[in-house]
């Protein structure tokens, strides 16, 4: 009999506010909440009861408006947020039997170095501005370890060859490009150690349409040419329906609709989802 094929991400009841709650929000009482913000204490409900899985190769949409909570739960995966409550598993650590959110700094700075890469939003967050692209492909690798100067340029070449950097430019510091240019730069550097699992916060917001296009196109081919998975978060489901296999629908801080995309294109049962469907068309 053939094996259960293995989620690369587990992700299981991922819970993150911020304040600490009082007795008008706490437990039961969330009904109270104005969307996902408790009138009475001013706790934000970012994430509530997140739970779903990501397989080999696929690529994960998460769809919503703005405050949904979709950055949140990507700051969560990655790190760069302590959760509130829940736990996730990533078969490429431990073959997915540690949670990663109950392990050390250390442990998780391993998981972002070697296992994960994120592209964000705004370059400044995921790139060094100053230094030249091979270095900031540099500066990943030698986190993970790296030390063989020539291998790593090498290495640094390939990669932004790949996205589509100049060869002549590859020396330039990403300050200098454009910004569909830096999310190039970005996204070959979150993929410098082969990480089995990519994860982008809505990177395409804010370029030119023709721009736009160019970054997602590349995000297929790497999908096409690496089979990594991937997490893809837009409020954008023209975005979505582009990419993604399998969508997320957030609303509130909750999942409010998750299927193929296909599926939750043609037939959405939420009324909200049916809302953006509508504005697709
Ligand atoms: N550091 C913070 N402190 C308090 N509330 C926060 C913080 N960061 C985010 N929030 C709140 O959490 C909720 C979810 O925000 P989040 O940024 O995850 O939404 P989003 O769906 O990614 O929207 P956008 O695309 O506009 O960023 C919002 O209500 C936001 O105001």
């Amino acid at each position: 009999m053939k094996e259960m094929e293995q989620p690369v991400l587990s992700v299981r009841n991922l819970h993150k506010q911020y304040g600490s709650g009082c007795a008008a929000c706490r437990d039961a009482r969330r009904e109270r909440l104005l969307k996902n913000y408790c009138p009475a204490c001013g706790t934000v409900y970012a994430c509530q009861d997140i739970s779903f899985e990501v397989f080999g190769g696929e690529i994960l949409g998460v769809v919503g408006e703005s405050g949904s909570g979709k950055s949140t739960l990507m700051k969560c995966l990655y790190f760069d947020q302590e959760v509130s409550a829940g736990e996730a598993y990533l078969y490429a650590y431990q073959e997915g039997r540690q949670n990663i959110f109950a392990q050390s700094a250390q442990q998780k700075r391993y998981i972002q170095n070697h296992l994960m890469g994120k592209v964000y939003q705004n370059p400044l967050d995921g790139l060094r501005m100053n230094f030249s692209s091979l270095g900031n492909i540099g500066e990943k690798l030698i986190a993970a370890g790296h030390r063989h100067v020539g291998r790593m340029e090498a290495r640094g070449r390939e990669l932004l060859a790949h996205v589509n950097i100049p060869e002549y430019r590859v020396k330039e510091a990403p300050k200098s490009f454009s910004g569909g240019m830096q999310q190039r730069v970005q996204i070959a550097k979150a993929l410098s150690n082969h990480p089995p699992l990519l994860l982008l916060d809505e990177v395409t917001t804010g370029l030119d349409l023709s721009v736009q296009a160019s970054v997602l196109d590349l995000i297929k081919m790497i999908q096409r040419d690496f089979k990594i998975s991937m997490v893809i978060v837009s409020h954008d489901f023209g975005v979505i329906r582009m990419l993604a296999d399998r969508t997320m629908v957030m609303l509130d801080g909750r999942v409010i609709e998750h299927g193929l995309t296909d599926q939750v294109l043609e037939d959405p049962q939420h009324s909200y989802t049916q809302q953006l469907v509508q504005s697709l068309l």
